[in-house]
């Protein structure tokens, strides 16, 4: 749907060039939520505008349903951008005019007859939740709210892709999870093709198929969010998925202070059919040891469940071991904490 090779953006500024993308490759395809993770500066929104050709790329190719864009101007231009809805972090509506209004909007540039645009704004605002809130101002919403109204103002035109800048950076907890459930139910309902940037993992575990991390302009790995989680590949994946235990437990509770021969600390992660079985149990009755659990976390991805256990294996020395190792057969991935 999407393919993007060799992209590299250049800003010129007064403090001379500022490479923002260099060398950036992918592959979106049609139907699929795509994430693109990254900290800040590292080029997300670049890259996003770049999509849109909200910023003209430097160098590289990026083909929309077989068509590359970056040479595209006027008419083109115009009927690419109807084709591409995009909603912001901070929402961009227009505050003097009501969310119907609001909605309606886009349609009126596409000339889109009156009556038409009638309708249309009913089933989109349908769409999103908020048919009661069609007189009403932008002042007079929540943040979920306006997100909504611009969700509805970027589909109003039928695009292809719905591309998303941070758009559930600027919301609470609660309202972020809302915003994320009618994104995916739009994906579903429509077919349409959601690309996301994000800083938040929580976003990605959310609602995204495949997931990009981009570091410093570049795009570091690309993979199913399951392996992005249980086997990040980079020391900045790592700290993005929240890799780094010592985040969630307080260093002194996961490291021995020196040597001990029957105690063993270990991380395990498991994914799929693993974390349907009582691996554990098994291994406590079958070895005699004992397990205290020092940390547990479950991700319920969008195709798959993601465990995460620190557990503190205690009892003979040899029994340990064996546990250990037993722990190491099974599809876990199982990492020692320091002995
Ligand atoms: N208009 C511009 N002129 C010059 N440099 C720019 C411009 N826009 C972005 N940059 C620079 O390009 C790099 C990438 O910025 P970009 O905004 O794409 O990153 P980001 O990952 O979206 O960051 P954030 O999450 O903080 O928004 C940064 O070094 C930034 O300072």
């Amino acid at each position: 749907m999407i393919k993007i090779s060799g992209l590299k953006k250049v800003y010129q500024s007064d403090i001379g060039d500022v490479t923002a993308l260099e060398d950036v490759n992918l592959d979106i395809r049609r139907g699929e939520v795509f994430g693109i993770i990254g900290s800040s500066g590292a080029g997300k929104s670049t890259l996003i505008r770049c999509i849109n050709l909200l910023e003209k790329p430097s160098a590289g190719k990026i083909e929309i349903a077989g068509q590359d864009i970056t040479e595209l101007s006027g008419k083109e231009l115009i009927l690419l951008r109807r084709s591409l809805g995009m909603i912001f972090q901070h929402f961009n509506l227009l505050m003097q005019q009501t969310v119907a209004d609001n909605v309606a909007f886009p349609l009126e540039i596409a000339r889109v007859p009156r009556t038409e645009i009638a309708t249309r704004v009913q089933e989109l605002l349908k769409l999103v939740g908020l048919s009661e809130k069609a007189g009403a101002y932008p002042a007079q919403l929540s943040g979920g709210q306006k997100q909504r109204v611009a969700i509805a103002r970027a589909l109003a035109n039928n695009p292809k892709v719905l591309l998303c800048d941070e758009a559930t950076s600027a919301l609470d907890a609660l309202t972020t999870k809302s915003i994320l459930a009618l994104l995916k139910d739009i994906n579903e309902k429509l077919g349409l093709t959601i690309v996301l940037i994000t800083h938040q993992i929580e976003v990605v575990k959310e609602i995204c198929d495949r997931v990009a991390v981009i570091e410093k302009n570049r795009i570091v790995e690309t993979g199913r969010v399951v392996d992005i989680l249980t086997k990040p590949k980079t020391a900045c994946t790592k700290n993005l998925v929240g890799g780094d235990l010592f985040e969630k437990i307080p260093k002194e509770r996961i490291l021995f202070d020196g040597p001990q021969d029957d105690k063993r600390r270990l991380k395990v992660t498991f994914t799929g059919e693993a974390a349907m079985k009582p691996l554990i149990s098994y291994m406590i009755l079958e070895f005699r040891i004992y397990a205290n659990i020092l940390f547990a976390d479950i991700n319920y991805l969008k195709e798959a469940v993601v465990g995460e256990l620190v557990l503190e294996l205690t009892g003979a020395r040899d029994a340990v071991d064996d546990a250990v190792r037993y722990l190491k057969g099974q599809n876990l991935i199982v990492e020692e904490l320091e002995r």
